[in-house]
């Protein structure tokens, strides 16, 4: 007889087979999150993201983005579950922990009142590390002028600044939400690289949420799409091309190509003129198309909407 572990009993087997192991930068169990009126925006979620993986968060407005990165950072207690960084429990981080995160949050609250450069020799303060070489070139690079006040910087300078501070001292695991919001096209290139050479450089763990689908796009970027408060389907990009199809046909046809083919089925719309599921396939596995059978690659855009809805 089997019996179903209880979150607690699942989240310290866990923690056990990670302590033998070594620990995830992220390990979320049974993670729930609820708000007044609004139950499971986080919905009894298992994740967990592996040394230097880099997650594009995806998920449409009110999805639970924001809130799932505040849950994982600790910043938000969850109403079930548990989230532990590097083995720890989040919501109980020290100071060593804690210099190993790094976040941009969607709105950044900097202090307004400060210049730009007094708020990082601030921030400066708190940290046991601090690259002032890569401060230094990141400040001139973007543009971002040390003796004005947080306040009367554009919208995309403070976003730039904020990247800045959270990239500064290091971070093990890096947290953006919606970081490229409002960066104009050459910023949100250069950010992307700077993304990019840090995962190279130091291993970092990035999870980061956008609306930008073309930015994805160019990078080979793991995929995680948000949605019903859990992870409906992640993946490297290759992977995505290469393994899921949207198949559209009979329900009779699509479910004789599904079990043919051992096919996994994301999400279905059986009404309306012609049912449509999407489906996951081993690579090299997909049904062909034929008179009565759909069957399409899709794109990055066209994958979000069926996924997503
Ligand atoms: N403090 C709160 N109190 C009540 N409801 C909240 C709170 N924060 C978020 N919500 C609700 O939870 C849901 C998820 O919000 P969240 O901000 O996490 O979504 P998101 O995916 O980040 O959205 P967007 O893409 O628009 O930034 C929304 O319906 C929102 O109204």
């Amino acid at each position: 007889m089997t019996h179903a572990l209880a979150v607690g009993d699942r989240a310290s087997a866990q923690a056990l087979a990670d302590d033998a192991l070594g620990a995830p930068p992220v390990r979320a169990t049974g993670l729930r999150v609820d708000f007044k009126g609004q139950p499971g925006v986080i919905a009894g979620l298992d994740w967990a993201l592996a040394p230097g993986q880099v997650v594009g968060l995806l998920g449409r407005n009110g999805a639970g983005k924001t809130t799932l990165l505040e849950t994982l950072l600790g910043l938000r207690e969850p109403q079930a579950g548990e989230v532990r960084l590097f083995g720890q429990p989040a919501l109980l981080p020290d100071d060593a922990l804690r210099a190993r995160l790094g976040y941009v949050p969607q709105h950044a609250a900097l202090f307004e009142d400060f210049r730009a450069g007094d708020l990082l020799r601030y921030f400066r303060s708190f940290y046991p590390r601090w690259n002032d070489a890569k401060v230094d070139g990141l400040m001139s690079r973007w543009d971002i002028p040390r003796d004005r006040r947080v306040g009367q910087l554009s919208q995309g300078q403070q976003q730039r600044l904020s990247i800045v501070r959270a990239l500064a001292h290091e971070p093990d695991l890096l947290m953006l939400d919606e970081p490229v919001a409002s960066l104009d096209p050459a910023g949100r290139r250069d950010f992307l690289r700077e993304l990019v050479d840090q995962v190279l450089d130091r291993g970092t763990t990035v999870l980061f949420s956008t609306h930008i689908l073309s930015d994805l796009e160019r990078v080979a970027f793991n995929i995680a799409f948000l949605s019903r408060g859990r992870i409906a389907l992640q993946a490297p990009q290759d992977v995505l091309a290469d393994e899921v199809r949207l198949l559209a046909g009979p329900v009779g046809r699509l479910q004789a190509a599904v079990d043919a083919h051992g096919g996994q089925v994301l999400s279905r719309r059986d009404l309306g003129e012609q049912p449509r599921w999407l489906v996951r396939f081993a690579e090299g596995n997909q049904p062909t198309a034929d008179a009565a059978l759909r069957c399409e690659a899709l794109n990055l855009e066209d994958l979000f909407l069926e996924l997503t809805q």
